[in-house]
């Protein structure tokens, strides 16, 4: 197949997939194509359920955890032997808190005494967030956006010892983390990080119009040492801090973006922000694998090479059936989506750079941040997606690290068509294959949830900040990104 037809191929796929998921006749589909075995994907998983439903997740979430676990001590092990090893397993002991996915401690109980202030605030706070229907009116969004954020400011001056939140703060910058234990400063982290988010607020034109924000003082502080602990420096939340970290370790949802409102709105929240738990879940056997043929190939063991090579192209199935079982209507409505969901997420503000004068603008979160993607893409020899300086704003740097000695000992050009490296090289090929069809589905999907109506708001997406004017023109800009990258992915 010529790559033009490749690609025009997959173009359709994608568009065959969304179509099965939101058309009337589902059903009806369903029931047809539950007799034959789709090996590719999960993609009817659930679909037997009418209307939205939360996932049952937390009984496979404790398993995969188990079984996780030992993968990740068989790394541990091994970190004597290769810098890949070792760079994995720094990630799991110090960001992940032991773990992975990061254990991130949602129990304020368990905090540090003088944080506790800051989830009775989020308490306080979350219910005033969302509006049962936005508003169109600048005036009526202004007032919104002043009592809210007066309230805010009031509650962070009373409650927050700033002080006492800096000792404790310093503490875990000396590795005192006998005071400060890991998983509650990743559960504080998503917390400051929801904090100035909700504050910031971009969710209706007025506020997605400010070019700068001056956030209270209980917000910056915390989360400057924080950023700078993890090796970042966006004002904005990421993929990491908002999302990945905002489940307890049982796999609980932790803090809510629209409570109060219907269950159709929650559930999508939920929905959506459980992928990106999920794909760290499933995406363990896939870290562990990568370092696990890396080591084989680097002794010369291929037979064990092509086991490992294999057992990525199996594990890739299930994960990416986390986003194709989620990511339609049924699951993440697309009607509250975009206004509900994504909104919370964007940041499109920055400040004058000290050093240069320049304006520099940050963007919110985008699933071009998570790990495995950015693994992968590195295990497969490809460029990195993100630029250096995105990537410094937006992944954690001990999450940069693994994936540059993974692409460092990345061995996919090094493989001869024969014998054992030509099996080893099929298994690529496969991969390739798998993430070619996930970027050409993304890519319709995508488009489906970004053109739903949301007067309230100028075009914007969480990753990319404001667009262009109208929402014909920033479709075509965003396409760029994700045509140029299907084109990549070879
Ligand atoms: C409906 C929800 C979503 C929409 C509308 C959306 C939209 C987009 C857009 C417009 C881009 C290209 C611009 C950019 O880099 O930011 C992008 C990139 C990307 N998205 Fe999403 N996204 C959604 C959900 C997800 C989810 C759930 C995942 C995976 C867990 C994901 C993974 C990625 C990745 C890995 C990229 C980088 C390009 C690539 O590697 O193919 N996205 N997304």
């Amino acid at each position: 197949m010529t790559p033009l037809s490749e690609f025009i191929f997959l173009s359709v796929l994608g568009s065959i997939f969304t179509l099965i998921v939101s058309t009337p006749w589902r059903p009806w589909l369903m029931k047809r194509l539950s007799q034959y075995t789709i090996p590719s994907f999960n993609l009817f998983k659930g679909f037997t359920r009418s209307g939205i439903v939360f996932s049952d997740s937390t009984n496979t979430h404790n398993s995969t955890c188990a079984f996780n676990k030992q993968k990740l001590d068989i790394i541990h092990d091994l970190s004597d032997c290769h810098e890949v090893a070792s760079s994995f397993s720094t990630l799991v002991q110090q960001d992940g808190a032991g773990c992975w996915p990061p254990r991130s401690n949602h129990n304020e109980k368990t905090w540090p005494a003088c944080l506790q202030a800051y989830k009775d605030i989020y308490h306080e706070m979350a219910p005033l967030l969302p509006a049962e229907n936005a508003s169109l009116d600048d005036n009526i969004n202004e007032r919104r956006i002043f009592e809210f954020r007066t309230r805010f400011v009031q509650l962070l001056s009373q409650k927050v010892d700033l002080a006492e939140v800096q000792r404790l703060l310093h503490a875990a910058d000396a590795g005192r983390w006998d005071v400060f234990p890991r998983d509650a400063y990743n559960g504080f982290y998503c917390c400051v990080a929801w904090c100035r988010h909700a504050y910031s607020i971009p969710v209706v034109r007025l506020a997605q119009l400010e070019k700068s924000i001056a956030l209270p003082m209980e917000l910056v502080m915390p989360w400057n040492s924080m950023q700078s602990h993890f090796g970042l420096d966006s004002e904005s939340g990421n993929n990491m801090s908002n999302l990945v970290l905002n489940f307890n370790p049982a796999g609980g949802y932790a803090l809510k973006i629209n409570t109060g409102l219907s269950t159709l709105i929650q559930s999508s929240e939920e929905e959506f922000a459980r992928i990106f738990q999920e794909v760290e879940v499933l995406g363990v056997p896939i870290y562990c694998s990568i370092v696990e043929s890396i080591l084989a190939y680097a002794r010369g063991d291929k037979e064990s090479c092509l086991e490992h090579v294999r057992d990525i192209k199996g594990q890739l199935r299930p994960l990416l059936s986390s986003y194709y079982d989620r990511v339609h209507d049924a699951k993440i409505a697309r009607s509250v989506w975009l206004s509900r969901v994504q909104g919370f997420y964007a940041w499109g503000m920055g400040h004058q750079n000290i050093t240069n004068g320049e304006w520099e603008k940050f963007d919110g979160l985008s699933g071009n941040q998570v790990l495995l993607f950015q693994a992968l893409d590195a295990f497969l020899g490809l460029e990195a997606y993100l630029p250096r300086l995105i990537q410094e704003r937006n992944v954690p740097l001990l999450q940069r690290r693994f994936c540059k000695v993974v692409k460092k000992h990345a061995f996919r050009g090094q493989l001869a068509d024969e014998g054992l490296d030509g099996k080893i090289k099929k298994e690529f090929e496969d991969i390739v294959k798998r993430l070619r069809v996930f970027r050409s589905a993304h890519r319709t999907r995508a488009k489906v949830y970004l053109t739903q109506p949301a007067p309230e708001r100028l075009p914007m997406t969480a990753g990319k900040s404001l667009l262009k004017e109208d929402m014909d023109q920033s479709l075509l800009f965003l396409d760029q990104f994700m045509v140029g990258r299907l084109q990549q992915t070879v």
